[in-house]
Order: C-alpha cells, then sequence, then structure tokens
C-alpha cells in the first residue's frame, strides 16, 4: 500500500494556475475538483480548463467530479487524458455503466462517498472500480474541519477492499494536513488530497514531503 499524495488545486490562485501546479513536482496526483453550483453549492471549473491543466501539468490529473448527472459528463474528462476520474455515489444513477466507459477510456475509475453515506451498499462495485473516494467533509468547499466521524468508515471499508484483493486505492478528500493525515493513514487511507494544507503552506513542495513522510510513519 504505497503511499501518494495528490495536492488540490481548490486552494491554489486561480489566476497562476500554470506556476501553482509547477510548485508540486513531488506530488503523485493534481487533484481537480470540478464542481457545478447544483450536487453542490459551489462553481469552480469545468472540461475547458481540466484540457488547459492538461497540457501544462506534468503530473497526472485526479478530476473529482462534484457534479449533478455524471454518467452524462464524466467520460468526456477521460477521454481528454485525466488519468483519473471519481464520480459521485449519491448523483449517479447508472454508477456501473459510467465507471466502466471511464475505464474503457483510459482512465482509472473512481467512486466517491460523502461523508453520510455508506461504505456497505457498495460492496458489490468494488470490482468496478480502482479507487474508493471518502470524503473527510462535507463536500463544495477547502479549509473545512476534517470529520473524525469518518475514520470508523476508512477501517471498514479497507476491510472491504482488501476482502476483494487489496488493489483498490482508497483515498481521503477533505481536511487532510499534517494534524489528521496520520489518523487517515493508521486507519487504511493510501492516496491523500490536500488542498489548504499544501497550497497555504509557504513551500508546497516541503508541505508535500511532510505530509508524505507523516502518512508513511503512520501506514
Ligand atoms: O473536494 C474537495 C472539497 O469538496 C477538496 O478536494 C478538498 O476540500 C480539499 O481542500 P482541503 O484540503 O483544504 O480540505
Ligand atoms: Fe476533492
Amino acid at each position: 500500500m504505497a503511499v501518494q499524495i495528490s495536492p488540490s488545486i481548490l486552494s491554489a490562485d486561480f489566476a497562476r494556475l500554470a506556476d501553482e501546479v509547477a510548485a508540486v513536482p513531488n506530488a503523485d496526483w493534481l487533484h481537480v475538483d470540478v464542481m457545478d453550483n447544483h450536487f453542490v453549492p459551489n462553481l469552480t471549473l469545468g472540461l475547458p480548463i481540466v484540457e488547459a491543466l492538461l497540457k501544462a501539468a506534468a503530473l497526472p490529473i485526479d478530476c473529482h467530479l462534484m457534479i449533478t448527472d455524471p454518467d452524462r459528463w464524466a467520460p468526456a474528462y477521460a477521454e481528454v487524458g485525466a488519468g483519473s476520474v471519481t464520480i459521485h455515489a449519491e448523483a449517479s444513477s447508472a454508477p456501473v455503466r459510467t465507471l466502466r466507459e471511464i475505464r474503457s477510456l483510459g482512465a482509472r475509475a473512481g467512486l466517491a462517498l460523502n461523508p453520510a453515506t455508506a461504505v456497505e451498499p457498495y460492496d458489490d462495485l468494488i470490482g468496478e472500480i480502482d479507487m474508493l473516494l471518502l470524503m473527510t467533509v462535507e463536500p463544495g468547499f477547502g479549509g473545512q474541519k476534517f470529520l473524525d466521524m469518518v475514520l470508523p468508515k476508512i477501517r471498514r471499508a479497507r476491510g472491504l477492499i482488501e476482502r476483494h484483493g487489496g488493489e483498490v486505492w482508497l483515498q481521503v478528500d477533505g481536511g487532510v494536513s499534517a494534524d489528521t493525515i496520520e489518523r487517515c493513514a493508521e486507519a487504511g487511507a493510501d492516496v491523500f488530497v490536500a488542498g489548504s494544507a499544501v497550497y497555504g503552506a509557504d513551500d508546497r513542495e516541503a508541505a508535500v514531503a511532510s505530509l508524505r513522510s507523516l502518512a508513511e510513519g503512520a501506514a
């Protein structure tokens, strides 16, 4: 279970995106939060900016779609070259079809669950995904406080993934920082999204390195 760090550009300076993505060369992924003002009460960016980022960024892009009707919109993100495309279970009416389509277009397929969504009903979907994303804040905004109540679900999700062979990555997103990352790693997460903890730091590269070493120490 290798630790991976995926800085979220939600907390970056949107007027200087190319410089901001270049500031984290030691990360594994670049986490891009697509929000539509419907599924969540915030509007960020969409396909044209993801396409521009794909040209500007050396890192693979991890697209987190917080949008209504991901069944309609998600495949396009895979088609333009995102390395990973994650849809919300709460928003999808045909997750099996959409996840298979994402995979068939060459991207990793992710399924995200809000803090109040139980993981057990998705046991049978584990074979259809490459990554399970557990939200550790309510989706919509960066800089929120980590929800400790999700820790038992991280543990249960890790058990479920292991029963399916252990190949699926377990990502946590929201309030992940030097104060909380060890708890997540101990519980079984292996991919860590961090927005404000990376882009709020003066030295972004050092913030990524320190999060990685804390997670590795606790895993
Ligand atoms: O999906 C998200 C919010 O919905 C973001 O990825 C997440 O909140 C990152 O920001 P921070 O690390 O500051 O909490
Ligand atoms: Fe996210």
